[in-house]
């Protein structure tokens, strides 16, 4: 499903939670939603699940307006952290309840996940430990291959082997059956593969819309002797560094030319790909950076080396 946002605008009392973001998804992709604690994240899912009615701005899912729109939210699914959408009694109950909600369900895709995961059908999911409750949610997320599927970190919950589980079985069945995915999340760099296109968010305002490679390639590690790394860096933007023995890893930050492509190579350097999660840290302000010394969004689209 293809999701159009302008100028949209949550409050909650005093709080600005989305504060005039404009945004618009393709359909048949996966995208990140990433940003700090607060960044407004959740208040996005639920609106765009119409879970919330926006305070001012137009959201449209399809071409359609989403909050009290049956015909729109019915294709939608939210899967959220805390497990309260399967808070229904068993996990066979869940199902069931899913199952009655969701024209695209597949039965027998939730019962093969839920024994991947290890999931007693018949528990109490009240009874459930978080990791549980968490895998319960992502089964329902799953099987119901609703078009626009997001989870809200909803996975945070559950062990490493379990959450490997699940990426690698959303991959496998979003391939069969394209939809539109969004995947909020603090895990950036155990989930960024699966991301086609990032969107960060930051005090409610959009920081960056681009597809991972492009947003990836505003980077570069430089590695080498560390005199000769720390001559070739100097006066760029480092994001940080990393010391193995005599050898240094620089995150670089900005676009470097065939010029200095080739000094670098001149001088023994090797240059490579950047983590996502370094720059993520630095878009949205470094990681002692207080929200309110943050670089305003417009500074951090430029992607220029400073
Ligand atoms: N029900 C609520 N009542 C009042 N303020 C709220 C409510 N829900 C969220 N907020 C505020 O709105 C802002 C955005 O919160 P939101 O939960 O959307 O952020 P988030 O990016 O999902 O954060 P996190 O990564 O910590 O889950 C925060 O300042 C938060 O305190």
């Amino acid at each position: 499903m293809r999701i159009d946002v302008e100028d949209l605008v949550l409050r909650y009392g005093d709080v600005t939670a989305l504060d005039g973001l404009t945004l618009s998804l393709e359909p048949g992709k996966i995208y990140g939603l990433l940003g700090r604690n607060g960044s407004g994240k959740t208040s996005l899912l639920s609106v765009l699940a119409g879970f919330r009615r926006q305070t001012a701005g137009d959201v449209r899912i399809d071409g359609r307006p989403v909050f009290e729109n049956g015909s729109v939210t019915g294709r939608i699914s939210l899967i959220r952290d805390t497990g309260e959408t399967v808070d229904i009694g068993s996990a066979e109950d869940a199902i069931f309840f899913a199952e009655w909600l969701r024209p695209d369900w597949d039965g027998d895709y939730a019962r093969s996940l839920l024994d991947l995961f290890g999931i007693d059908p018949k528990k109490n999911v009240k009874e459930m430990s978080k990791g549980q409750r968490s895998a319960v949610g992502v089964v329902i997320g799953l099987a119901g291959r609703a078009p626009l599927t997001m989870f809200d970190e909803s996975y945070l919950g559950m062990d490493a082997p379990s959450r490997q589980a699940f990426y690698d079985a959303l991959l496998a069945d979003y391939i069969a059956h394209p939809r539109t995915i969004v995947l909020s999340t603090h895990l950036i760099e155990e989930v960024s593969s699966l991301f086609e296109e990032v969107v960060i968010i930051d005090r409610g305002r959009l920081v960056v819309h681009e597809e991972s490679q492009a947003l990836l390639s505003r980077g570069t590690a430089v590695t080498g002797p560390t005199a000769q790394v720390d001559a070739f860096t100097a006066g760029l933007t480092v994001l940080g560094a990393r010391q193995l023995g005599p050898t240094k890893s620089a995150m670089l930050y900005g676009d470097l030319d065939d010029v200095r492509r080739g000094e670098a190579s001149a001088a023994g350097l090797e240059l490579g790909p950047i983590d996502m999660q370094d720059l993520f840290i630095h878009l949205t302000g470094g990681p002692g950076t207080s929200r309110a010394e943050a670089p305003p969004a417009a500074e951090l689209r430029t992607g220029e080396t400073r």
